[in-house]
């Protein structure tokens, strides 16, 4: 008994990816756990399910590496809408449903455009911001941002009792803009270390850097995994109108043989 899976790459966050419309895949977390190991497995930051929705072109299921399911994943949420493209069920435009919502997607060429749902204001939370754009996250500004080891930095945060109800929090370091780029890396909750790019993650800090800095039209962010921007209208009390554009593209697809 095999599984077919298709990988796929976010700015380099990568996603194993099922067609699960007959819903067939066993959903269990040591399964997951097992494709997303790097050596034992095919090697993923998360697991996304794509399934039918009686309303929308799709829903979206998001699992951690650590094989529990988890909040909206921007990186994931670009990924699959290529995904659904590959397969035929959009054409350029996506609507799809996640767990905080329903989404909209445009897909041109490898580049895939994700809108977010709107969000509150940043909150000061020592010793950066707090925002939750799909996923809760920290946003620490630091000038050392090739220097630090984000795994150690990251997990003094993560687990902080702070974010208890929120599951704890992902950790965003972030440069100080230039213009308006900024560089950020990211220690992320339930990969449970530093990965190339997080999308809610790019999100979150370039709308702590609007919120601080005073910039209000688009944001592009530097990460080790590339290039994303982001697009958002900052009004009184919330961010709303929020797009996160950047590559998404499919690097193979293979059969996972069940042991
Ligand atoms: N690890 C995150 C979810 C995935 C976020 C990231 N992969 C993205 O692209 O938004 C969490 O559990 O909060």
């Amino acid at each position: 008994m095999h599984i077919r899976f298709f990988k796929y790459q976010g700015t380099g966050n990568d996603f194993i990816i099922i067609d699960n419309r007959e819903l067939t895949f066993p959903k269990t977390t040591e399964l997951i756990q097992n494709m997303c190991h790097r050596k034992f497995g095919i090697g993923a930051d998360g697991l996304i399910l794509l399934e039918n929705d009686e309303e929308v072109h799709f829903k979206m299921v998001y699992y951690n590496s650590d094989g529990r399911e988890s909040t909206m994943c921007g990186n994931g949420g670009r990924c699959v809408a290529a995904f659904a493209k590959f397969i035929g069920i959009v054409d350029k435009r996506a609507v799809f449903r996640a767990v905080d919502g329903i989404h909209s997607a445009w897909i041109i060429d490898d580049v895939v455009s994700l809108e977010l749902l709107d969000t509150s204001l940043p909150v000061k939370k020592e010793p950066g911001y707090y925002i939750d754009t799909g996923s809760p996250h920290l946003v620490i500004f630091k000038n050392d941002l090739d220097t630090i080891d984000v795994n150690l930095e990251g997990r003094k945060w993560r687990f902080d009792n702070t974010f208890e109800n929120q599951g704890g929090v992902n950790v965003n370091f972030c440069s100080e803009p230039r213009g308006n780029t900024i560089y950020v890396r990211t220690y992320e909750r339930g990969v449970e270390s530093e990965t190339l790019s997080c999308g809610t993650g790019v999100t979150a800090a370039a709308l702590v850097t609007s919120y601080l800095y005073g910039i209000n039209d688009s944001i592009s962010v530097n990460t080790p995994g590339g290039d994303l921007s982001i697009s958002f209208k900052r009004n009184s009390d919330k961010f709303e109108k929020i797009s996160l554009t950047g590559q998404a593209k499919f690097v193979f697809e293979g059969k996972y043989w069940l042991s």
